[in-house]
């Protein structure tokens, strides 16, 4: 049986920002329908790597290919295979988490369920609070709602549970686990050991603009900790 192609595929890419390269001939993949953790410090290019991934910034070198496309060039109907909550958000202040998430899902031909989706983020107890109100934790949950409400099939999620509580946190990971079940694929920017180890199938470990260590979270890891292997390979970026 040939190997399907994976769902991402980035390949010697490279993102130049003047003098700084940000991405530096980054090389790694993500196979459907498993979630793939993306590591690094501070600086490492992970954000620009998967703005890369989703058509918002052009490379300057390299291949990028999201379900077999180049996500730059890429049509609308590709884009919206594919989702993407960013760290910065971005979410509109002056409406309420469910009026939004009703709009973005009235923009899909075949959305998710928004009440079920806001029940298990736990959107449901502020869902009708104006987002301007709402605090950095409760921001999160609708941007990662708003993320997933197109039923994407590939996901990018960078940094997901940043400020998240405990409860939270847990769920998002039983959300991550129930797409990845279901056949969606969930690339996921992470600082937290835990959470990789929790709910990757597949670790990429990135340090200033490039690959470092990528494979089965059981295979980078070996006899150490995630945690030894991390620090073995990077180095606190300058940057
Ligand atoms: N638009 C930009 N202009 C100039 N430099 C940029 C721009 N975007 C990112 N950079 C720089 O590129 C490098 C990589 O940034 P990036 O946000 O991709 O890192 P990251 O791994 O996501 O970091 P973090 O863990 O802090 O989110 C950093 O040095 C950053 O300052």
């Amino acid at each position: 049986m040939p190997v399907p192609p994976p769902a991402v595929a980035l390949e010697g890419v490279v993102r130049r920002f003047g003098d700084l390269t940000a991405v530096d001939a980054m090389t790694w993949s993500a196979a459907a329908s498993s979630v793939t953790a993306l590591l690094g410090p501070n600086g490492a290019g992970k954000t620009t790597a998967v703005e890369c991934a989703v058509g918002l910034q052009r490379p300057d070198g390299g291949t990028v290919r999201v379900l077999g496309e180049d996500p730059w060039h890429s049509p609308a109907g590709h884009r919206a295979r594919v989702g993407v909550m960013l760290q910065s958000g971005g979410l509109p202040n002056g409406t309420t988490a469910l009026r939004l998430l009703r709009h973005l899902a009235s923009l899909y031909a075949a959305p998710a369920d928004v009440d079920a989706l806001a029940a298990a983020l736990g959107i449901d107890g502020f869902a009708r609070t104006t987002v301007r109100r709402l605090s950095g934790g409760q921001r999160q949950r609708v941007a990662l709602a708003a993320a997933l409400v197109g039923r994407p099939e590939v996901v990018f999620l960078d940094e997901p549970t940043a400020g998240l509580d405990p409860h939270a946190r847990l769920d998002v990971y039983d959300l991550v686990r129930g797409l990845r079940d279901d056949g969606t694929t969930v690339v996921v920017t992470t600082h937290s050991f835990e959470e990789a180890e929790r709910l990757a199938d597949h670790l990429v470990i990135v340090s200033e603009g490039r690959t470092v260590a990528e494979g089965p979270v059981a295979d980078v890891v070996g006899d150490g900790s995630l945690e030894d292997v991390y620090f073995d390979l990077t180095r606190r970026m300058r940057r």
